[in-house]
């Protein structure tokens, strides 16, 4: 029997909604209870840690737990030994400069001024590499009422819609610190392990199950090469006879974003009976 698989996911915030969502389409078993604090999954033989997300990193680097679900930024802000095994294509945001509106600030300008942020690790590097000389201001929230409080001249924060700093009537300047989504991290140079691999499989298969669907339809077989080449599927899509002289039948995985494109495209060179349907699960 293998030991238990320990996986860290976020507790609270934006990305423990999404990150337990995708667990379950997974096959994992979820927390019903936002309150829980442990989850033990024992047909995967899995326990699940729900944490605060800022903490995750520091917890898969001291390697109590194997695997963990944070943002790329959170994880960079804590300097842990640990790798980004994976992007989970959900919290998305931008780490960027923003000061009062109008005050067209410069990177250089921060040079002898104060910039508050919470992710003190991340902005310190971005900092150094620049070489600017700011005083870092670690604040643990709400960072954008630091200029109008006047504890700082300058904030570098996570924008997404860009409305809290619209709403703190501050503005962006200089290009952005790192783009971040949601990632699975694991501890630098940690040995192969079955169960994480597995984890990593499931986990690629809900994102193909989710950017892709199955696209079938039929076409005379003088225009399959034409048509293959509108679906080349992942590794070459199948082709079956049909009960009808002169045509086959085609079947592949199509990006789901350009599926109407391609149904026009095939409609076009004489395709007919195209349909579309969702994949529920997949491993390629
Ligand atoms: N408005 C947002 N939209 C999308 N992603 C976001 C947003 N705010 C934060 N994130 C991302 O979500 C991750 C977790 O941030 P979150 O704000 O949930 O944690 P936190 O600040 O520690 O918690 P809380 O805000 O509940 O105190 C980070 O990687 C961050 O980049
Ligand atoms: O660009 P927007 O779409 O407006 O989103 C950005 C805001 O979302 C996050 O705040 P959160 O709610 O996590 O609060 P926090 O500052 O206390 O972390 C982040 O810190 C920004 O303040
Ligand atoms: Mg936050």
């Amino acid at each position: 029997m293998p030991d238990q698989l320990r996986i860290a996911v976020p507790n609270k915030g934006q990305l423990a909604e999404p990150a337990s969502e995708m667990l379950r389409e997974a096959g994992y078993r979820q927390r019903k209870d936002t309150r829980d604090l442990v989850l033990v999954d024992p047909d995967n033989h899995t326990e699940f840690f729900f944490l605060r997300p800022k903490d995750i990193a520091v917890y898969v680097g001291e390697g109590t737990l194997q695997v963990g679900i944070t943002g790329r930024d959170m994880l960079l802000d804590s300097g842990a030994p640990v790798d980004e095994v994976m992007a989970l294509g959900f919290g998305g945001s931008t780490f960027r400069f923003a000061a009062r509106d109008g005050a067209n600030m410069k990177l250089e300008d921060l040079n002898g001024k104060r910039v508050a942020t919470s992710f003190a690790g991340l902005l310190e590097t971005y900092l150094r590499k620049h070489a600017v000389d700011a005083r870092v201001i670690h604040l643990d929230g709400a960072v954008e009422s630091s200029i109008r409080l006047g504890v700082a001249d300058a904030v570098a924060d996570v924008v997404s819609t860009g409305s809290t700093l619209r709403n703190a009537g501050l503005e962006l300047f200089g290009d952005p610190i790192l783009e971040s989504e949601a990632i699975v991290i694991r501890q630098h140079d940690a040995e192969d392990d079955p169960q994480v691999e597995q984890l990593l499989r499931r986990l690629r298969g809900v994102l193909l199950a989710r950017d892709y669907v199955m696209m079938d339809y039929d076409v005379r077989a003088e225009k399959l090469d034409e048509a293959v080449a509108l679906t080349p599927g992942m590794e070459g899509p199948t082709v079956s006879p049909l009960h009808r002289e002169g045509w086959v039948a085609v079947r592949a995985m199509v990006p789901r974003r350009a599926a109407q494109r391609i149904m026009d495209d095939l409609w076009e060179i004489g395709a007919r009976a195209i349909l579309v349907t969702d994949i529920y699960a997949c491993r390629l």
